[in-house]
């Protein structure tokens, strides 16, 4: 089946930035998968994902989209739409009209049913966060982009929306592209990771990627969690995690090299 989005050689400079933010990147997104982006702060995670909507100029690259593809997208700065003294009901009417059947059902859907009438200003964060992905919902979309889902929320409340995107895709075969610092939970709900420090490090199976010289160097202390969550059912012989792909630095890397020390000492 064809790609939702195919992405080659991508790389964006922002304006009076001395090198680029993002380059050089091969990505795709395939019909109903998971892809989660890793990476630590600046990586360009965000710019990478508007690069793939086509919301930046890019300095380098192609990307194409299926021709049609409706995309329902979660941006990560929403605070001031949510400052706005608006309803649940009038936010989930912008910019597309639906109408009251339409808002219910998939308040419903994302757990936050009858919220209607309420105030965004008086939601709590995971109730935002409900609502956002039932707007992002509401145009059938074949790919849904949330840039940091999961912002502000406590650990109960990071695993429960997961769960539920993950329903969500098994319901409607909509794919996800993901940008996440939930490490543990991400490599339990993803299908792919891409770990991201301006190029691609890696990127793979969540066990792949977990196991990876790069993603190591590059999450510390933090990528053991997810390393042991894979080691624990590796009690037999296992070749099969997935291929991981590793970035080879050569001498046009515009990058931080901060993770190839970690290849030289193995
Ligand atoms: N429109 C812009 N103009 C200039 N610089 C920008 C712009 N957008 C992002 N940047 C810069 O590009 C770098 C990468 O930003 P980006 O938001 O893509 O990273 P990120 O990995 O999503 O970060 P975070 O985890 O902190 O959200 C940062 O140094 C940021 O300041």
């Amino acid at each position: 089946m064809n790609a939702l989005i195919d992405a080659r050689d991508l790389s964006v400079n922002h304006p009076g930035a001395d090198r680029p933010v993002i380059s050089h990147i091969d990505m795709h997104i395939d019909p109903a998968e998971i892809v989660t982006v890793v990476g630590p702060n600046g990586s360009g995670k965000s710019t990478l994902v508007r690069a793939l909507l086509g919301q930046v100029a890019l300095s380098s690259g192609k990307v194409e989209r299926l021709a049609g593809l409706r995309i329902g997208y979660v941006p990560q700065r929403v605070h001031i739409e949510r400052a706005m003294p608006m309803t649940v009901r009038r936010f989930l009417s912008l910019p597309l009209r639906v109408n009251d059947a339409q808002a219910a059902q998939v308040l419903e859907r994302t757990g936050v049913p009858g919220l209607e009438s309420r105030q965004i200003i008086s939601l709590s964060g995971g109730q935002f966060q409900r609502v956002l992905l039932a707007r992002a919902l509401l145009n059938a979309p074949q790919l849904l982009v949330l840039d940091e889902p999961t912002q502000g929320l406590d650990q109960p409340g990071i695993v429960a929306f997961y769960k539920l995107i993950e329903e969500v895709r098994a319901e409607t075969g909509a794919a996800v592209l993901m940008v996440s610092h939930d490490l543990l939970v991400v490599m339990r709900a993803s299908d792919r990771v891409v770990c991201l420090n301006g190029h691609v490090c890696c990127q793979g199976t969540p066990q792949a990627v977990s196991a990876a010289p790069a993603y190591r160097a590059l999450f510390g202390a933090e990528s053991r969690g997810t390393l042991a969550l894979y080691r624990h059912h590796h009690d037999h012989d296992h070749d099969d995690v997935g291929h991981v792909h590793e970035h080879v630095h050569g001498p046009d890397c515009a990058h931080d090299h901060a993770h190839a020390h970690d290849h030289a000492k193995g």
